[in-house]
């Protein structure tokens, strides 16, 4: 199942500096390991945002609900989520 998902990140101004590149650091350990598994399949910037667009590919809702609750920055995340089906005038039919 595909999923289309909005992170937007709020970490306090007062989060101490080094607590804040460690979860950045740890969240892009996490979320290059998912990309290269195939569950995170788009993570796109929104351009003057410290925000994304990201695509997942997970069996279920549960498993995207676990997926996005293990990432280091999840407590500081506004989430927006749009489940994804196959658009009818899609030409790309091997794609899920
Ligand atoms: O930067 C972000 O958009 C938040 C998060 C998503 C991947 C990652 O490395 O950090």
């Amino acid at each position: 199942m595909l999923f289309h998902v909005k992170m937007t990140v709020n970490l306090p101004l007062d989060m101490d500096p080094a607590l804040a590149a460690r979860l950045k650091s740890d969240e892009k350990q996490l979320a290059q390991r998912l990309q290269h598994e195939g569950i995170w399949r788009h993570l796109w910037r929104i351009a003057g945002h410290y925000a994304n667009y990201s695509v997942f590919d997970v069996p279920s809702v549960e498993a995207l609900h676990d997926t996005l609750m293990q990432l280091p920055l999840f407590p500081y995340m506004a989430i927006e989520i749009d489940g994804l089906c196959r658009h009818p005038s899609s030409v790309h039919s091997d794609d899920r």
